[in-house]
């Protein structure tokens, strides 16, 4: 409850600098604001002309028809301006989660350990509506409700002075239960968003994983998992329900502001302060005015309800994002990929400390290790995915550090341990971030080369079959070899691969081995490898322990030298 009723921590500051990158549609705003000032004016003039017929004064001319026009142009104004605040409203959704969306690719890779990525799912849903709706329905809301008050006041006051600052003095009654109710408000509504995006990223990361849950027996256990997230979603939503007794507690101090407003209007009547109409026409300004303020109610406890998601929204804008332009333009990278001096930490874990390393340019090494001993990290590193704590990673001689992002990694092929694909035809996954024109026999060649070929004739629409949400119509073998083709399309003088050929058979993995050694004749490639047929391709070897290179060297070298290696490529190895 604590987190529910506790100290609210939103940041306007950071609010209106997201605001500031949002690009708000301000024509459309203001388009609307002037719609609702005129609505205003002309709901001021209706208010009138219906005091003067319930004054008995029923002259066609001069009063019913002027009322029947004002009403007719006030309910078209009101609709135009229902329909532009809708209009607003959809523009400033999409402009923030194009821009959410777009932070949330641009954010560096650190970022998502400590935040899961799939909570992103409801940030860009649910938590950009309620900014909208904060924009539109409290700021905007505020600015037009002030007008209309002004307005609406001056009107009383041009009829008594002192009857516009008796009715100032009833009201700011709601404003005391709005505060009130503005808190809890925003505790219960940072809850149920909190809850909600839980849930969805629960549901996304279970039903990513059925093959997993069935094939171990987890229904059960993965059920309780998902029904208690939607308890929690739940409890949340029944807190914020039993929040509706708000609403007839804003009725009972707007009942009792009524009864003063009647009785202060009634003695200026019969004191001879105000005409029939001008009493009539009061007493429909003074109700409209009440509106408005229980309007303010509303304002505050939209703003204060938004407030949880708006922090969210907000705190993300405020990351920093990866630059992946700025640096220098590498054109050809070429020479040793060197480590020196390099400490890495995954949050508080230190996993490299002053690593040095030189991984021989123009031949196939091979890193090896035990599980978890960091090759991929030092993959990932080299590539630049994460920054380097101290030291640094060279080219050539070269600090990397000096390029830009885009241009360095355009330079590097990187076949990654998931080949994760993206739903879509084999083609668009086989072009993937191949940014020059292929030609057919270009896709085709570097197919066969992968071995997937055969594959793509046997199905009826070739290359434009569908793969499936992340590739799930092909198998793991069939996903590397697209993996493959993709980076053999990209015909960088370097070639990472970590595990890549892992779900091929063995036929297969010989093939596409054979086709790396042609496509990479010369060139650098450095492969992770946990079995003896890929890691016997190598022509250089590194192991890997604890973070740390435990020997590295020719082939026959490190067989000497290690154990691991030893163990991992038999007696058949030997002499290599
Ligand atoms: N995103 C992460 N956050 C925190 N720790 C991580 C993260 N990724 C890896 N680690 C930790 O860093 C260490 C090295 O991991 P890495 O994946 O580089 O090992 P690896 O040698 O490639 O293992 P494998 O052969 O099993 O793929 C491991 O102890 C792992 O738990």
């Amino acid at each position: 409850m604590e987190r529910v009723f506790g100290k609210d921590r939103g940041s306007m500051g950071s609010f209106f600098r997201m605001l500031q990158k949002a690009r708000l549609p301000y024509l459309w705003i203001l388009a609307y604001i002037a719609i609702t000032a005129l609505l205003t004016n002309v709901g001021i003039s209706v208010t009138e002309y219906t005091a003067e017929l319930f004054a008995g004064n029923v002259n066609f001319g001069t009063v019913v028809l002027p009322f029947l026009a004002f009403t007719l142009l006030s309910q078209l104004i009101s609709s135009v301006s229902k329909i532009m605040s809708n209009l607003c409203v959809a523009r400033i959704d999409r402009n923030i989660r194009k821009m959410i969306w777009s932070k949330t690719v641009r954010l560096p890779l650190r970022y998502y350990e400590k935040n899961k990525p799939k909570e992103m799912i409801s940030r860009i849903t649910t938590d950009i509506t309620a900014i909208s709706q904060l924009i539109m329905q409290v700021f905007v809301a505020i600015l037009t409700s002030a007008y209309t008050l002004v307005i609406t006041l001056g009107k009383i006051g041009s009829y008594d002075q002192k009857l516009m600052i008796a009715l100032i003095a009833v009201l700011p009654l709601n404003l005391v239960i709005a505060f009130v109710m503005g808190k809890m408000k925003f505790g219960v509504l940072d809850l149920v968003n909190q809850k909600n995006a839980e849930l969805t990223q629960t549901i996304a990361e279970k039903t990513n994983n059925l093959l997993l849950i069935k094939s171990y027996g987890k229904e059960e256990k993965e059920l309780q998992t998902g029904q208690e997230k939607m308890k929690g979603f739940y409890k949340s939503s029944i807190l914020n329900a039993w929040l509706g007794f708000a609403t007839p507690m804003y009725a009972l101090v707007g009942a009792m502001q009524f009864i003063v407003i009647v009785m202060v209007g009634r003695s200026f009547y019969s004191s001879g302060a105000l005409t029939l109409t001008q009493w009539i026409a009061y007493y429909g300004f003074a109700v409209n005015i009440v509106n408005q303020l229980s309007a303010y109610c509303v304002y505050w406890t939209t703003f204060k309800g938004s407030q949880g998601a708006t922090r969210r929204v907000a705190q993300i804008m405020e990351e920093m994002e990866e630059d992946i332009e700025n640096g220098e333009h590498v054109e050809h990278l070429c020479g040793d990929i060197e480590l020196r001096e390099v400490d890495f930490s995954y949050e508080d874990k230190l996993l490299f400390d002053k690593l040095n390393l030189k991984i021989p340019a123009g031949r196939m090494t091979a890193l090896i290790g035990p599980s978890g001993s960091g090759k991929t990290t030092l993959l990932n590193l080299v590539e630049r995915m994460y920054p380097v704590s101290g030291g640094k990673i060279l080219f050539g001689g070269e600090d990397t550090a000096r390029y830009s992002l885009k241009s360095f990694r355009s330079e590097i092929s990187y076949v990654t341990q998931e080949s994760t694909l993206f739903a879509g035809t084999i083609r668009d996954n086989i072009l993937f971030g191949i940014k020059r024109e292929v030609t057919d026999e270009e896709l085709e060649k570097a197919c066969t080369d992968a071995e997937i070929m055969d594959f793509i004739r046997e199905q009826p629409e070739g290359f434009q079959a569908d793969v499936g949400e992340q590739g799930e119509k092909l198998s793991g073998g069939q996903k590397q070899r697209i993996a493959f083709a993709r980076a053999l399309l990209k015909q960088s003088d370097y070639l990472f691969m970590d595990e890549a050929t892992a779900a091929m058979d063995i036929r297969g993995k010989d093939q596409v081995w054979k086709s790396v050694k042609r496509h990479m004749e010369g060139k650098t490639v450095l492969m992770v490898a946990h079995d003896r047929q890929t890691v016997q391709k190598a022509d250089y070897i590194i192991v890997m322990h604890n973070g740390k290179i435990i020997c590295q060297g020719e082939p026959a070298e490190v067989y000497a030298e290690n154990t691991y290696y030893r163990e991992l490529i038999g007696s058949e190895g030997q002499g290599r």
